[in-house]
């Protein structure tokens, strides 16, 4: 019998803009099927053709508020009279299939995972300078004036945190050829690719 190693669960994070999502999309575009993301829990109700368990872990509100006082989410949020959340052992689900698990979250979520027993990897993506950061928010045409100051102001609270030694890798965006050269090695490494 073959025993696969299971990968580490790998943590993303870096101001919004900084170009994760450009990241991301590059790598599973090169690799369909290697990753695999946490499926979140919510209390929405289902929409026609989600299903349980897949698009999401549907709960009611009180189950979700239990969820919350015991610690096994890692990120929550209310959104529209709803909680969303990813939890814990959305995570370990996706490590159990043999999969790289992916985790696209901010700083918040970054120390939350530090406090779990995920034994996670952490990469930073950074900008090559804020006005680049903003540049590519504006150019980017998805953000209001007023949000575009907010992701610049927490994007400052997110590079100091990056100094901290928080991260295992920090990439800094400025290339994107290079950058994505450096994103797959870190990603790939200890898993059997
Ligand atoms: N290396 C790069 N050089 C120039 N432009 C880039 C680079 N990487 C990404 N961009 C552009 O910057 C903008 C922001 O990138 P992206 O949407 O990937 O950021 P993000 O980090 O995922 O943001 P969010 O956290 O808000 O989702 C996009 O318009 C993207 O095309």
């Amino acid at each position: 019998m073959t025993t696969s190693k299971l990968s580490r669960p790998i943590v993303i994070s870096g101001p919004s803009g900084t170009g994760k999502s450009t990241l991301l999309k590059k790598l599973f575009a090169e690799y369909p099927d290697k990753f695999g993301f946490s499926v979140s829990n919510t209390t929405r109700q289902p929409r026609a053709g989600e299903r349980d368990g897949i698009d999401y872990h549907f709960t009611t509100v009180e189950d979700f508020k239990k969820a919350i006082n015991e610690n096994s989410f890692i990120e929550w949020a209310q959104f529209s009279g709803n909680y969303y959340g990813t939890s814990i052992k959305a995570v370990k689900d996706v490590v159990e299939t043999g999969k790289i698990c992916l985790l696209d979250i901010d700083m918040q979520g970054v120390k939350s995972v530090k406090k779990t027993d995920l034994n996670a990897r952490y990469l930073f993506v950074g900008p090559p300078s804020i006005d680049t950061l903003r540049e590519r928010l504006v150019g980017r045409g998805t953000e209001t004036e007023e949000s575009i100051e907010k992701r610049i102001s927490a994007a400052s609270a997110e590079l100091e945190y990056s100094k901290t030694g928080a991260h295992d890798k920090i990439i800094i965006n400025d290339d994107l050829d290079r950058a994505y050269k450096e994103f797959k090695e870190f990603i790939l490494e200890g898993s059997d690719a």
